[in-house]
Parts: C-alpha cells; structure tokens; sequence
C-alpha cells in the first residue's frame, strides 16, 4: 500500500517585505518511496519551497502535509522534532564537523533525534556498526571510516553527508543540490548508490537541482515553473 509523503493543496508563500508571492502551487505531492527530481532556475524558490517542507518556515494551515501532519498547524518545536526524526537533509556545503570522523559525523544524527537512536537501535549491534554499514554501503573505504572529515575528498565527503542523512532510517531525505561539487562520474555513482539506499528502506528521495541532465535517473522531474502559478506568468 503506498501512503503519500509530501502533499501540496494551494500552497501560497510569500517572504515578509516581498510584494509579491514566491510561491503558488495548487496541487504537488509525493508518494512515499518515490524518488522524485525538482528543478528550477536560480531564484525560483527551490530552497524557500524545501525549508517549507523541512519546517524551517511554516506555511499557513492546510497548506502542506508532510507524513500526515499539517505543517502550518505545528508549532517550531513540534516541526523541528518532526525534521529531527523523519527528514535527513544533504546539503549542497555537506555541513560535516571537520574534526569528526566519518562514523561520527554519520551517528552524530541521532543525539538530536531519539527516534533515530530507537530504529537503530532496533536494527544493529551498536551505533558505530550501523554507521560503518551505512558508510560502506555508500561506497566509502574501510580505511577511511576513522579519518576525520576534512582529510577526505568532496567525493568521499558527499558520501559521509548521505550517509548521516540515512542514519536511522528517516521516512524522507531531502537533498539541495547534493551534486553540484562533483565530477559527472561521481555525480551519477553518487546518484546511484544514494537510490539503491533508498529503495532499500523505501525512503522518499526529493532531489533538488537546476542541472536538468539527471532527470534520467529519476522516476519523475518536476520543473518548478510548471506547477507554481506564481513564476509561470498565471498570477
Ligand atoms: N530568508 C529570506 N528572506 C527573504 N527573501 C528570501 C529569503 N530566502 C530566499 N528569499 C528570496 O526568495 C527568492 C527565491 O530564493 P530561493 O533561495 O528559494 O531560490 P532557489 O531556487 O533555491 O535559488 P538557487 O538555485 O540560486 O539556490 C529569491 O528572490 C530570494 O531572494
């Protein structure tokens, strides 16, 4: 049976000061498990509309749904613990401790989440088994697990960030250009492994980026001017 995991009714947002909308969609959603690309040209509101989903901004009340809940009924603290427990983000900058090593990076997540502890603790030995899987599944070398973060590569940084975002097996990991620092090699091996990751846990991927070439890898892409009114010239 599949649930839907992200769903958009006449989502409207607007910047306080702004004089007009950035965003006005009236219908979007995702099904859980579902990889799904979204695109858009620099400015469009790509990062305004995954801060929704994230809950770092509200929207206004049945607005957005993210895993059943009414984002604009949350408050912060109930959105943050939400994102803590069931939203593992990649950021374009990776957002790694430098003096951390890769497993530390990557179990670190659960100090702020004990959901995440729970499932982990439900599924592995220990903490830094399930990290040293996790890391290794996504490609990352043996010898490299006790490196600390700024001894690796942007490639091999991409991978620790992934990982710490499957770490405790969030329903939906949201990724903001996770790609754009990597070679084309590894940007579609970097693709490849954080899919077969997902498919594994049925994790809904939302994979941001303006770099309309991987659309291909996904099951659906979305430009964001065609379903935002606002930007479409509609409005
Ligand atoms: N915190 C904020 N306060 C006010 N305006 C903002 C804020 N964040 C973004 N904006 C504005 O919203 C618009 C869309 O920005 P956003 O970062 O969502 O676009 P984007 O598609 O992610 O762009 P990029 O691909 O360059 O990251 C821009 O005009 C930006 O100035």
């Amino acid at each position: 049976m599949t649930s839907t995991c992200i769903e958009l009714n006449n989502l409207e947002f607007q910047w306080p000061g702004a004089t007009r909308p950035l965003l006005s969609i009236p219908q979007f959603s995702v099904q859980q498990g579902e990889r799904v690309l979204l695109r858009g040209a620099s400015g469009s509101g790509k990062s305004t509309l995954l801060s929704l989903i994230a809950g770092i901004h509200a929207p206004a009340k049945n607005q957005l749904h993210v895993l059943g809940h009414d984002m604009g009924k949350l408050s912060q603290r109930q959105r943050d613990k939400l994102r803590a427990n069931e939203i593992g983000y990649i950021f374009q900058q990776f957002n790694l401790l430098p003096y951390l090593s890769a497993v530390a990076n990557v179990s670190l997540a659960e100090k702020f989440s004990p959901a995440r502890r729970r499932r982990v603790n439900e599924t592995s030995r220990n903490h830094n088994e399930r990290a040293k899987e996790l890391l290794l599944q996504l490609g990352l070398n043996e010898s490299d697990l006790f490196r600390p973060a700024h001894q690796l590569s942007v490639g091999q940084q991409q991978r620790v960030a992934a990982a710490r975002a499957l770490y405790g097996s969030p329903a939906l990991i949201i990724a903001d250009e996770p790609t754009s620092a990597l070679d084309a090699d590894h940007r579609d091996n970097f693709i490849q492994v954080l899919f077969n990751a997902c498919q594994q846990y049925n994790t809904t991927l939302l994979f941001v980026t303006h770099d309309g070439s991987l659309a291909h890898h996904f099951q659906r892409s979305i430009e964001l001017n065609e379903i935002n009114q606002a930007t479409s010239g509609r409005l």
